[in-house]
């Protein structure tokens, strides 16, 4: 089974990850941007990269993934896993949909239904999806804007994103309020996890 968390920058993805960690011990835990190959090396060159071109960056992300699917999520769903991942492919719904809005030389009317247009015929559709909900200030404040993405006006068209992949697939997605203590919030996810998985 593949569950992937999901969220703005600073949601308390990672947090809520770790904890799950302990939970599951036997469980492959694994995060795009992939931090263990060289395809994630390149994407992350990309972020520190205030002028990196939106386009090429969404094929870097997408590299990434590719390599993400066959190294590490295909085989661990093989071996009977469960495999949990820190951010996949919605982030790239979200984030790249929102960096090609009004990028001229993309000549699409929907950036976001492009992306996931790109990923259709090769990526692995997730069982639940973890959708940590929080407001743009909020998160960009937690998140202390290190990066081009952490901003709140970015975040804000991030967060509009998601809200469309969640109105368009209402079973894959459980939303969680993260506006609450990481305690609460780690048992909201952990409950809904072990009614997926009839724990
Ligand atoms: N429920 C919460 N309430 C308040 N602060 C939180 C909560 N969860 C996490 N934090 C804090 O917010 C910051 C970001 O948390 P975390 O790294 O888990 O988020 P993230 O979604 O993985 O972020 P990113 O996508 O930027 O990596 C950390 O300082 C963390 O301690
Ligand atoms: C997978 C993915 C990530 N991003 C953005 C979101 C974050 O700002 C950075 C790095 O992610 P992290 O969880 O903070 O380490 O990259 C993105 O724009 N598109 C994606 O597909």
């Amino acid at each position: 089974m593949l569950v992937t968390l999901e969220g703005l920058d600073g949601s308390g993805k990672t947090t809520v990850w770790e904890a799950l960690r302990e939970r599951y011990p036997n469980a492959t835990f694994t995060r795009e941007p992939t931090n263990d190959s060289w395809y994630g090396d390149a994407v992350y060159r990309s972020i520190d990269d205030d002028d990196a071109d939106p386009l090429a960056e969404l094929f870097l992300y997408t590299a990434d993934h590719a390599d993400h699917l066959s190294r590490v999520i295909e085989p661990a769903l093989e071996r009977g896993d469960l495999v949990i991942s820190d951010r996949y492919a919605d982030s790239r719904f979200a984030y790249q949909g929102a960096t090609l809005e009004g990028y001229d030389r993309l000549a699409v009317d929907d950036p976001l239904e492009y992306v996931v247009d790109v990923h259709d015929p090769f990526t692995i559709e997730p069982d639940l999806t973890v959708y940590l909900e929080l407001d743009p200030e909020t998160a960009a404040d937690r998140a202390g804007t290190t990066n081009k993405f952490e901003r709140a006006a970015y975040l804000e068209s991030v967060h509009a994103n998601y809200e469309r992949l969640l109105e368009c697939d209402p079973d894959r997605f459980v939303r969680v309020d993260a506006t609450q203590e990481p305690d609460a919030v780690f048992e909201k996810v952990d409950g809904v996890l072990a009614d997926a998985i009839g724990d």
